[in-house]
Parts: structure tokens; sequence; C-alpha cells
């Protein structure tokens, strides 16, 4: 059955979101990849980077479940984690400082001024230095880390040169991290503490203007590397400012803040196809 069902479109730095209340379960799980792609077809629908779906949750304020353009599945999405932040503010299902589920763990959110969204997160896992690999016949020394979902670190001299969709798909699909792959951040630290950082977006297949997972997992290892300071300044490839702060204690980080814009852009309405009997959009 086709059913009309209210969507908001947001962006975060760049990255580009639909957001719909699935609290009914209007979509049902083996829907949510396939929706995903239509919905985020820049030519023949909404277009997006990723679907956002709030859900219902049972001990928090919803629940967060994220679907890249390409319909696969993301546990996590830092960009996508301001913007229910602030779609759930605007739909009433949450305060200015709220709590929700994710797969990859549970964050705090609060709702700032001019548009900013302060997430804290859970600790990030999986922490490897200094991986040798050969991406194209080019050398790279890679950094990994797990904020949520995979990301590989690559220091640069020229940020602008680099060819960030050859090399950071030719990494994103090394053996090294097979099988789930990697998103690949390309990170230039320049003065006053702050990082110029391009990424590789896995499931977008494609450079994005900002990833907020990837700006995180960015900052975490020029803290670590000891070229930057927390909180760390980052400007995404649109421009945008965000920052990131943590605690190194012994190399155990912790602490994690992502602080950054989010911003509802329109809101509109699509027909989807649901196997559900549902209450539909208003
Ligand atoms: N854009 C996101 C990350 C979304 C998930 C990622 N593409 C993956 O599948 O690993 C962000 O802002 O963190």
């Amino acid at each position: 059955m086709k059913m009309n069902v209210n969507f908001s479109k947001l962006t975060a730095a760049g990255n580009d979101f639909v957001l719909i209340d699935n609290r009914e379960s209007i979509i049902a799980q083996e829907d949510c990849q396939a929706l995903a792609k239509k919905l985020c077809d820049r030519k023949y629908s909404v277009g997006a980077d990723g679907l956002i779906l709030l859900e219902k949750s049972a001990c928090k304020d919803f629940k967060m479940k994220c679907f890249n353009s390409d319909g696969s599945y993301a546990s996590m999405c830092g960009n996508g984690g301001r913007s229910i932040a602030k779609f759930a503010y605007d739909l009433g299902v949450a305060n200015l400082k709220m709590v929700f589920e994710t797969d990859a763990g549970v964050i705090n959110a609060e709702i700032l001024p001019e548009d900013r969204v302060r997430l804290d997160l859970y600790d990030p896992r999986d922490l490897k230095e200094n991986i040798g690999i050969e991406a194209n016949g080019k050398e790279f020394d890679v950094d990994f880390i797990n904020t949520g979902v995979p990301h590989a670190v690559i220091f640069v001299d020229d940020i602008e040169k680099i060819d960030v969709f050859g090399y950071g798909r030719a990494v994103r699909r090394h053996k090294t991290f097979a099988p789930a792959g990697t998103n690949v951040n390309f990170v230039k630290v320049i003065k006053d503490n702050t990082l110029l950082v391009r990424t590789y977006e896995r499931g977008v297949e494609d450079e994005t203007l900002a990833c907020g997972t990837g700006i995180t997992a960015s900052g975490i290892i020029s803290v670590l590397k000891g070229f930057a300071e927390s909180p760390v300044k980052v400007i995404a490839r649109g421009g945008d400012k965000l920052s990131v702060s943590l605690k190194n204690s012994k190399d155990k980080i912790s602490n994690v803040v992502l602080e950054g814009p989010a911003l509802i852009t329109f809101k509109g309405t699509v027909k989807i196809n649901t196997k559900r009997s549902v209450k539909s959009a208003k």
C-alpha cells in the first residue's frame, strides 16, 4: 500500500539527511535499505547522503537508525546525530537536552544557540596506529579508530590536491579493512590547533562535505599523535566549523564531545510503499 509520509531535510556541515519519524513503525525494517536508496537519489527524489529514522526507545528519549545513500546500514553517524537531535526537538519528542540510543552506544545531546548541537559520545575503540598501506601505487601511513563506525585517518601535506576519491576508495576497499571496509579521512594540521578534514565516506562511496564520526576520529588521532590539543577545531570540506574535545589519560580516550552545526532546510511529504497498515502522515 502507498502512503504519504512526512519528512524533514537537514544538513549538518553539508552532510545532508532525510529524517522520518518512525515511532509508529510506518517503515518496516525490511524496507529501510530500498527506501534509503530511493529517497537519497539526488536526481529522482529528495536527495541526501543518508536516511535517518527516529524510532521508539524503551529507556531513552528515542533511538536513531541510519542508512547510507547506497542503502547500507550504519551503526552511527555524527552529523546525523546532531541532525536527529534537532529533528527530535522540532517534533517535540525531546527537550533541549536529550539522551538517545544508537547501535554504537548511548548519546547525550544538547541543542545550542545559533543552530549548533553538542553530542557527548561513547568511548572510541579498536585503535590501530601506523598501518602501512599501499593504495593506487602510493604508500600511506594510516591510523585507524572506530568512533561508532570505522575510520582510517591519513595526514597529508597538500589537502587541496590529494585525490580523495581515488585514494579514499582504494583505502576503503583495502584488504586490511575487509570485510566491513572503512571511511577514509585525509587530514591537514594547520595553525591555531585547527584541522582541515576531507572524508571519503563508505556507503556514499564518494567525498562528502563533512563526516561527523570522521572529524571526531581525526580529532582524536591528532591529539594522540601530539599534533593538536583538545579542544581541536576542525574545518570541514564545506567550510563549516566543528570542534572535538576529549580526555586522553594514558592513551585511554574518554569524554569525547563533537560540537557543530545542524539545520532544518525544508520539510515535505513523500509517497512511500509500505506493507504495514499504519497511521499515515497528517
Ligand atoms: N556521515 C556520517 C557517517 C555515516 C556512516 C558512514 N558512512 C559508514 O557507513 O561508516 C557521520 O557524520 O558520521
